[in-house]
């Protein structure tokens, strides 16, 4: 990277971090290398680079990173010379030829320096994950709120907060959207997001570098912690522990704490149970599956926002309605597909029709096919004859819960990809010619008793809704 980028970075951080922020913060860092994915800024004083690199670093690392830079993280070093401090009043202690970089001799002790300095760095947060393009239903309304009651930055009244759900439920997103939240409304919180493998990595880096006290100041000095997956730690004892004490620590000085898990706290198998207890103290909130007005929303939402980039894409009526019914997954693969689509459509130049998204999407559409299980049949097939379930499981050869088990057999052997003896099994260990003989009566049936055909397709067509 160039100085002359550098320039422009800045002008682009004054923006969001105000004059005051700026002409105290930012200005004075001194852009000295970028080097196997570490950018090296040269800082007048220790203190300073540690509140850049608590305060600012994510930022900094965001505006590198989408100028189109490669950057993992951040080195701060403290200038051999006076040229980087602010005051001048220093100037004359140092030989006039000192190097504005630090010189090959001066190595050992620089990195003395730096090591102390490149302490901690939050993970960078993804512009795209904020609270405007969160899309809420009722799976996650109360997650959500949560989350926004967080983001306010008040009085800490739940601590922790725990999100937890299946992948790709929007976990990540809503922890992403508290913290740049936080940082708008309340820039002096010293907020940090990361996931529970980075807090394992820093941890293991401290105990080899024999920095455990910077590890604990560093941990311990931060306004609002989040962890990211925490099941991740789970098994892992000694990280376990940290986390644990982290954990105490901030809860003790009332400072707020997020966390993800891909399950309940409880459920977390090989997490020591204090950190289990701990976790289950605040306010413990699912992200449910979505369903269908949710991804239908979902889509809509994604919809406007590539429509920015593919301003003469049209879709045509019912396909997001088809994709929402059929991809009931988890929202990156509906997130996807959408852009699958959308790049699809663009380069052949055609409409977003249902023919289009079929051929574009067969795989995933294949993929996402719901399965529909024995137990489902068996409760829609007494629903619609208005019997009990365990009629048509048990053993009654009258003929009103014979013939609808018959039904039930027929679908099973339809729609399901279970062989006869597992659904025999299933029918209350019946043997698997008793079922491959209703399935045949009901194949009659069909071309002879209306009733029962049209019975057959109205349950085939609820089953695969
Ligand atoms: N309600 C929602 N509104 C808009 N986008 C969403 C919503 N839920 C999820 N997404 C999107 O789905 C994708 C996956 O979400 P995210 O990464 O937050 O999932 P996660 O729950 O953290 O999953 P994982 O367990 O895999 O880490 C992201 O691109 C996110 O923006």
């Amino acid at each position: 990277m160039t100085q002359e980028k550098w320039g422009q970075l800045r002008e682009r951080l004054l923006k969001t971090v105000g004059q005051n922020n700026y002409t105290t913060w930012i200005e004075p860092l001194e852009f000295e290398e970028l080097q196997d994915g570490v950018a090296v800024f040269t800082v007048p004083t220790n203190f300073m680079g540690n509140y850049v690199s608590q305060n600012f670093a994510d930022l900094i690392l965001y505006e590198l990173n989408t100028s189109g830079e490669t950057v993992q993280r951040l080195a701060f070093r403290v200038a051999a010379n006076s040229t980087a401090r602010p005051a001048a009043a220093n100037t004359a202690t140092h030989p006039v030829t000192a190097p504005a970089a630090p010189s090959l001799s001066s190595k050992a002790a620089v990195s003395a320096s730096q090591s102390q300095m490149e302490s901690l760095q939050a993970a960078p947060l993804d512009a795209r994950f904020t609270f405007d393009r969160f899309v809420v239903g009722k799976p996650n309304e109360l997650a959500h709120a949560a989350a926004r009651r967080v983001a306010e930055g008040g009085p800490v009244t739940f601590n922790p907060l725990v999100l937890y759900g299946g992948v790709g439920l929007g976990k990540t997103h809503l922890m992403h959207a508290i913290a740049w939240e936080l940082k708008t409304q309340k820039p002096e919180l010293n907020v940090l997001y990361l996931s529970a493998e980075q807090f394992m990595y820093r941890f293991v880096q401290a105990l080899r570098e024999r920095r455990m006290m910077d590890f604990k100041h560093l941990f311990r000095s931060v306004d609002v912690l989040m962890v990211d997956d925490v099941q991740f730690i789970a098994g892992k004892d000694s990280t376990q522990e940290e986390f644990f004490h982290t954990f105490n620590a901030l809860v003790d000085q009332n400072k707020q704490i997020i966390i993800s898990a891909d399950r309940a706290p409880g459920e977390i198998k090989d997490l020591e149970d204090r950190v289990k207890s701990r976790l289950q103290c605040g306010l413990v909130v699912d992200l449910h599956p979505t369903d269908y007005e949710l991804r239908l929303g979902i889509l809509q939402n994604k919809v406007q926002q590539h429509s920015a980039t593919y301003p003469s894409l049209e879709i045509a009526d019912g396909v997001l309605e088809f994709l929402a019914h059929r991809i009931s997954t988890n929202v990156r693969v509906l997130e996807g597909a959408l852009t699958r689509l959308f790049a699809f459509a663009s380069l052949v130049g055609r409409e977003i029709d249902m023919d289009l998204t079929q051929d574009c999407l067969a795989d995933v559409l294949r993929a996402s096919e719901r399965k529909i299980t024995v137990e489902e049949i068996q409760r829609k097939v007494s629903d619609y004859y208005n019997i009990r379930l365990s009629d048509i499981i048990g053993p009654k050869r009258l003929r009103s819960y014979a013939r609808p088990r018959q039904v039930a057999m027929y679908l099973c052997k339809q729609l399901t990809s279970r062989s006869l003896p597992e659904i025999g099994r299933r029918f209350g260990g019946r043997d698997h010619t008793t079922i491959m003989h209703g399935v045949r009566r009901i194949e009659e049936l069909k071309s002879t008793d209306g009733q029962i055909a049209e019975d057959v397709e109205m349950l085939r067509r609820a089953l695969e809704a």
